[in-house]
């Protein structure tokens, strides 16, 4: 489990902030880790302010909203250029979604970690190809702290790193939860659509 950095950090270092990634598949349960470590820091009376793209409506238009149901008031975001505006008075941010933010996100987080704020970001690490996903290697390389999370094999049982589209749908962004997706491992999400047979045909 996490455990944030001492705050004797930031006595040493006044002014040094940094920049945390959680990331993984879907459904596992990044963005439970972000809401556990935002209500933390809450409980420490810090000021923190919560962030999520606005195409992301799933759940709920402002909430950041768990597949268990878990949820923490956002503000939806447009452009990453807005958030280093609004996130000016407080000590720690989340950023859920973050795969989905433009390319200035990068640049915007660290520019509020240089500015002696905690910027806590969640993210896929990976798209329903495989294939890593827009700023999140960026945002992995330049992270003080990166933790990979993983979900469960929807076919084995196996452990998860896989997000499989269940849709004939090449789009990278489709939005989507059970409907459309599964978390799989690596051997179950290369396995494809056969996964289920091949995987339950086995003596
Ligand atoms: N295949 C799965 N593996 C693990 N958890 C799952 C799975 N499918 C549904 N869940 C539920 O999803 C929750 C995690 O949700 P969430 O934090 O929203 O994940 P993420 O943000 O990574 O998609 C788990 O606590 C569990 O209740
Ligand atoms: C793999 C993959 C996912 N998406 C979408 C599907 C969901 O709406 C979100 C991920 O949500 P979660 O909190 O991580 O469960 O992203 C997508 O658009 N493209 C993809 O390749
Ligand atoms: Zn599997």
């Amino acid at each position: 489990m996490f455990v944030e950095p001492s705050h004797k950090r930031e006595s040493q270092y006044p002014g040094t902030g940094w920049i945390e990634v959680i990331c993984g598949s879907m459904f596992s349960g990044k963005t439970e880790e972000l809401i556990r470590r935002l209500n933390r820091a809450k409980i420490a009376r810090q000021k923190i302010q919560i962030f999520k793209p606005a195409l992301d409506k799933r759940y709920h238009e402002e909430n950041i909203v768990s597949h268990n149901d878990n949820s923490i008031r956002s503000v939806p975001v447009h452009s990453a250029f807005q958030i280093i505006d609004l996130a000016e008075n407080c000590e720690v941010i989340g950023l859920d979604e973050v795969q989905f933010f433009d390319e200035g996100i990068v640049d915007a987080c660290n520019k509020l970690a240089d500015a002696g704020k905690r910027v806590i970001v969640a993210g896929l690490d990976m798209d329903f190809q495989g294939k890593p996903f827009g700023c999140m290697p960026q945002l992995m390389a330049t992270a003080e702290y990166v933790t990979k999370v993983h979900a469960i094999c929807m076919v084995c049982g196996e452990v998860a790193s896989h997000s499989y589209r269940l849709s004939p749908s090449n789009e990278r962004v489709l939005l989507g939860e059970t409907d459309l997706y599964e978390a799989r491992c690596r051997r179950c999400f290369n396995l494809g659509e056969n996964a289920y047979n091949l995987i339950h045909s086995q003596p």
